[in-house]
């Protein structure tokens, strides 16, 4: 068997993470940490590039591996144009949507940029994979009562894809013929439908759906108004209300899933009330997601690194266990669906589809 090595690069909010695959098998993988102190003098996301580039060039150095032996190198892809699933060639066009944020800021934009700085340093290819901005919703899941505004499709769509993906293979099914509730259980909560290979509806874990460990979700809309003119805020200010000092942060100081149950397991009724009532709220969703496709669903699929928690999973299994069979796939395993998408496409199996 032919055999490729593919450099994975995740870039997070505070953290890098790059692994280095030769096919499906790990050579190594690293978390690189960025303390806010090191952050805070790049103005925007997309000015960190060349700082991170640096580090992760350094961390392939550590692990004694040449840029030269690599056989293409592959980052998440970010909010850019809506499109659909696949493995990305990163082109020029690409490049300058990255760079300016063609739809958020947002750490990921840095994933396709850092791939291809590195890979042009020896002519091999760069690639993304199921970027955030993956749009498959049906015309009917992007209208909202104000026809100024319509619902965006952005979400884990890296992790729910490679996920969905295994679930059809342990299910010995078809991934175009299941009908999947699909539940990413992160820093920020998302909650879809996949039916026929297709997210036909997902909740923006950065504007709706169940608040998260640092997001605020779905809010009652007038006191959100009320909160933005009332002169105490700048949108700054509000921004970092919805996402990041959110949720679990804003009621309990922390983003930590692990904390929480300590705090619940010492009797803390705070911490139960608000973790639960984060459980009640992905249930909630779930059901909503049901009625998409009436019903009929061969599983709820619980992802993301709070499926480690078999307390949140039991919280939110006996809510939801009436409507299907509810499956556990933890972690968010993205290095590893970087991996898959890139060898689909050096195998031949896939098509790479071309951003335009
Ligand atoms: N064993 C565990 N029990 C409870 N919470 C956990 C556990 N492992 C990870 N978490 C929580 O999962 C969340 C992070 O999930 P992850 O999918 O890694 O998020 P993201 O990639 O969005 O930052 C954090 O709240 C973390 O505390
Ligand atoms: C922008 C939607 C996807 C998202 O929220 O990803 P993270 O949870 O990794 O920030």
């Amino acid at each position: 068997m032919q055999q490729y090595k593919i450099l994975a690069i995740n870039p997070g909010s505070t953290s890098t993470k790059i692994a280095v695959y030769t096919n499906e098998q790990p050579d190594f993988e690293q978390v690189i940490r960025h303390n806010a102190d090191e952050l805070k003098e790049f103005s925007k996301i997309i000015d960190q590039y060349e700082y991170r580039r640096q580090l992760v060039e350094k961390a392939l150095i550590d692990n004694n591996v040449k840029i030269s032996e690599l056989s293409a190198v592959v980052g998440r892809g970010g909010p850019l144009k809506p499109l659909a699933s696949g493995t990305y060639v990163v082109n020029d066009v690409m490049v300058e949507d990255l760079k300016i944020g063609v739809q958020a800021e947002h750490a990921s934009n840095l994933g396709g940029l850092l791939a291809r700085g590195i890979a042009s340093q020896t002519g091999i290819p760069a690639f993304i994979v199921d970027p955030v901005s993956v749009d498959e919703l049906e015309p009917l899941a992007r209208i909202t009562g104000m026809p100024e505004i319509s619902r965006r499709s952005l979400f884990q769509a890296l992790n729910l894809k490679a996920v969905a993906r295994r679930v059809a293979k342990d299910l010995q099914q078809d991934y175009n013929s299941l009908t999947l509730i699909m539940v990413h259980l992160g820093g920020g909560i998302s909650v879809g439908v996949q039916r026929g290979g297709r997210m036909i509806d997902v909740t923006n874990p950065n504007d709706a759906g169940p608040f998260s460990p640092e997001r605020a979700g779905c809010l009652p809309t007038h006191d959100l108004v009320k909160m933005c003119f009332s002169g105490n805020y700048t949108i700054s200010d509000i921004r970092k209300k919805l996402v990041g000092n959110a949720g679990l942060v804003a009621h309990l100081g922390t983003n930590d899933g692990r904390e929480v149950e300590k705090r619940i397991t010492a009797g803390d009724t705070k911490a139960t009330l608000v973790y639960e009532a984060m459980a009640y709220q992905v249930a909630k969703e779930i059901g909503a997601m049901a009625t998409v496709v009436s019903g009929s669903i061969h599983a709820i699929v619980l992802t993301g690194g709070l499926a480690y928690s078999q307390m949140l999973v039991k919280m939110i299994t006996d809510r939801v266990k009436f409507i299907s069979q509810v499956l556990i796939y933890p972690g968010e395993n993205e290095l590893q669906a970087l991996v898959e998408g890139t060898l689909r496409v050096l195998r031949g199996e896939e098509q790479p589809k071309i951003y335009e």
